[in-house]
């Protein structure tokens, strides 16, 4: 399988993989929409089928049932950074894909290597037609999926950072078992043998912990644009 991605030669590619809850959603939004890039969220398209698994009575647990119905979804995603979009079977997934249930499941239906090919093939696609480049985040952008990116960034933070920005999200939840979730879904995504969440060995650590949102974003804008300038 081939891993190189083809764009026009002024296009940026820009890989920003890390752990939950990281901020790589909120980062890349907000950098593609302020440089002008294309977005996709490949978390979202591991949710997606998911999600349609669960509904079409896919016993998650089997890695042999999941392999065998992973070709079968038509899963789209939209890359506009101001609204980004995807559907499965042309439905709006975008609501579904969020529920604890599929949260809880998607490590287990994305370790399958069946659905890593087949969704990795997708977002080198969508990274290809991507004119005016692209800023793409996950877990193994930097490391698989797009491993000539122009710019590779690897997010950190303490699990107790994330677990309050989490927390943050949903009132009344519970901090300790968000930690623990948290903690379990990363130990599961750097755990599995098919391409792992891992940091890329020309990657840039930013550790997130101590800065605010528009901190990371400044961060990366600022790394893209010297990559740009030196280029
Ligand atoms: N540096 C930061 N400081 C404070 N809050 C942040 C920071 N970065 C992101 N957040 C908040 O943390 C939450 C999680 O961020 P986000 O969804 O971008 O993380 P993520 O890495 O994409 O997570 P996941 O991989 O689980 O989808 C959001 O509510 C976001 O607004
Ligand atoms: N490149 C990726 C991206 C995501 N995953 C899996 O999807 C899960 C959900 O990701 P979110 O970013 O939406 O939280 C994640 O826990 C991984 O299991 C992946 O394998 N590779």
């Amino acid at each position: 399988m081939s891993t190189a991605v083809e764009t026009a030669s002024s296009a940026v590619i820009v890989a920003i993989d890390g752990p939950s809850g990281t901020g790589k959603s909120s980062t890349s939004k907000a950098v593609a929409a302020k440089l002008g890039l294309s977005y996709l969220d490949t978390g979202a398209q591991y949710r997606a089928i998911t999600w349609w698994m669960l509904n079409n009575g896919i016993d998650v647990s089997s890695p042999a049932e999941i392999a065998t119905a992973a070709a079968k979804p038509v899963i789209v995603s939209g890359t506009d950074p101001s609204a980004p979009t995807i559907t499965v079977d042309g439905e709006d997934a975008s609501g579904p894909i969020r529920t604890q249930e599929v949260t809880s499941k998607v490590s287990a239906v994305s370790a399958v290597p069946e659905v890593r090919t087949i969704i990795t093939e997708l977002q080198r696609s969508i990274a290809a037609g991507a004119e005016g480049g692209i800023v793409v985040e996950g877990r193994d952008i930097g490391t698989t999926v797009l491993p000539d990116a122009d710019i590779k960034i690897f997010l950190t933070a303490s699990p107790e950072a994330r677990a309050a920005r989490r927390s943050g999200e949903v009132k009344g939840s519970d901090l300790a078992a968000t930690r623990e979730a948290l903690i379990r879904r990363d130990a599961a995504d750097s755990g599995r043998k098919t391409s792992p969440l891992a940091k890329a060995d020309d990657a840039v650590e930013v550790d997130t912990t101590e800065l605010t949102l528009q901190q990371v974003i400044e961060c990366v804008v600022t790394l893209v644009e010297e990559k740009r300038t030196a280029a």
